[in-house]
Parts: structure tokens; C-alpha cells; sequence
């Protein structure tokens, strides 16, 4: 009889409007998971206070964007708000090559851009869990990013604008939290990432 493999590395990407909490649940996600690593991503904006280049996103100028993207460094890349994202190619295939499980947080171009590569793939698309964090209103997000304190008002709105569009696209992903307390949005991602790990596409490799 042939035995499952034990280690089956994960490449989780969280998506959702801002103040949904994506950040929030990555890191808990880290401190919580044994052999769970977050990707940074890179972006142009602007550090907000207390932000760590390296930690938080390896904050770029436009003039090193363009080399990134013209080098092909990016496994996907979008603009987002005003500014741009991406995520390097290099970041996510050491992760996997050393079975370590990676959660990140991109927009939901981000998403569809990921899934295109992994269908091209097949180590990307055997790992590649989508989850969409989705706020039961807009007056969430506001009372979120308020809260946190960090944007305008100018800032934050247009963020609910971008997520008036973004909730639409729910239904694409592979699993929808609607978003509770801190705790209970953390259990329904651990009760994922626990089915996750045990889906048989994923063993035998
Ligand atoms: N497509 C893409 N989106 C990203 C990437 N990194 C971050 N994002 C998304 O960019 C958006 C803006 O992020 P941020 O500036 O931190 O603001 P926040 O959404 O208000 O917390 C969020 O939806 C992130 O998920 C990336 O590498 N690619
Ligand atoms: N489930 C939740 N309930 C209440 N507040 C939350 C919840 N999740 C996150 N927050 C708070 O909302 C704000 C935005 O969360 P954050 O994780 O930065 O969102 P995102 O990364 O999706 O923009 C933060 O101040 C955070 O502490």
C-alpha cells in the first residue's frame, strides 16, 4: 500500500476590500502554524507610520518596479488603489522548495493573475488554496480602517469604492469567511487549512 506524504506545502492567498482583516489573519496564521511563512510583497505606496520595509512590503520607487517587471521577476503584479503590487517569483518558489507553507495577501486581480499561472503550473496549482474575506457591509470597512487608524478619510474612500467592485467576485474563489470576530474569522481559516492539508490531489507526489 502506498503511504500519503506528511509534508504537503500550502500556498495560501487571502484576498477581500481593505479592513477586511487579511492581514490580521495572516499574521496570526504565522505566529500561530508551526512552518508557516508570510509573504512580502512588493509595493510603490508609501510606508504608513510604523511600517517596515522588508517586513510589512518591500517598498519600492516606480524606477525599481519597472526593472522588476521588465526582468520578469513578478509572478503577478497589478496596480491596486493608486499604486502598484506585485510578488516575486524567487519569494514563493524558495518557500515551496523548502516545504514551507506561505500565506499572503494580494488583491483579487492578484488572485486571478496567480490562478493563471497555476494552471501553466502544476506545483503552483496543487498548492494554491483561494480564500475571499467578506465583510457583511461596507460600513465594516469603514469602521475597520477608521480603527485602524492609519488613512485619510479621502483615503478610505476610496478603498469602499474599490471594494464595492471587489465583493462581487466572491464566488471565484475556493472558500468565503464573511467576516466575524477576530477569533472566529482565525478558526474558520484554521478549519481550511486543516481540510486543505488533507485533500488527496495533493499526496502521492
Ligand atoms: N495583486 C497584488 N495585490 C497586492 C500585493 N500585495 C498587496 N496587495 C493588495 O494591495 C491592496 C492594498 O494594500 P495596502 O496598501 O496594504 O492597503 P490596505 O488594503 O488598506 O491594507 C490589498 O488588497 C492587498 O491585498 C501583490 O503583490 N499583488
Ligand atoms: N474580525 C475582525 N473584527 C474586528 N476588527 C478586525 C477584525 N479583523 C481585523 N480587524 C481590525 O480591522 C483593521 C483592519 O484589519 P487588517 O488586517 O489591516 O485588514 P486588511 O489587511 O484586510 O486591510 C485593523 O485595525 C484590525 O485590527
Amino acid at each position: 500500500m502506498i503511504s500519503p506524504k506528511e509534508d504537503v506545502s500550502l500556498l495560501v492567498v487571502l484576498a477581500g476590500p481593505a479592513g477586511s482583516g487579511k492581514t490580521t489573519l495572516c499574521e496570526r496564521m504565522v505566529d500561530t502554524e508551526s512552518n508557516v511563512e508570510r509573504v512580502v510583497t512588493c509595493t510603490t505606496r508609501q510606508p504608513r507610520e510604523g511600517e517596515k520595509d522588508g517586513v510589512d512590503y518591500h517598498f519600492l520607487s516606480d524606477e525599481q518596479f519597472d526593472r522588476a517587471i521588465d526582468t520578469g521577476a513578478f509572478l503577478e503584479w497589478a496596480k491596486v488603489h493608486t499604486n502598484r503590487y506585485g510578488v516575486l517569483k524567487r519569494v514563493i518558489q524558495e518557500k515551496l522548495d523548502q516545504k514551507i507553507d506561505i500565506v499572503m495577501n494580494v488583491d483579487v486581480q492578484g488572485v486571478a493573475n496567480i490562478k493563471a499561472a497555476a494552471a501553466e503550473d502544476e506545483m503552483l496549482s496543487k498548492r494554491l488554496v483561494t480564500i475571499f474575506i467578506l465583510p457583511p457591509d461596507l460600513e465594516v470597512v469603514r469602521e475597520r480602517l477608521r480603527g485602524r487608524g492609519k488613512d485619510d478619510e479621502a483615503e478610505i474612500e476610496r478603498r469602499v469604492q474599490t471594494a464595492i467592485k471587489e465583493v462581487e467576485l466572491w464566488p471565484d474563489f475556493d472558500y468565503v469567511i464573511v467576516t466575524k470576530s477576530k477569533d472566529e474569522d482565525y478558526a474558520a481559516l484554521q478549519n481550511i487549512w486543516r481540510a486543505e492539508k488533507l485533500r488527496s490531489l495533493r499526496l502521492g507526489e
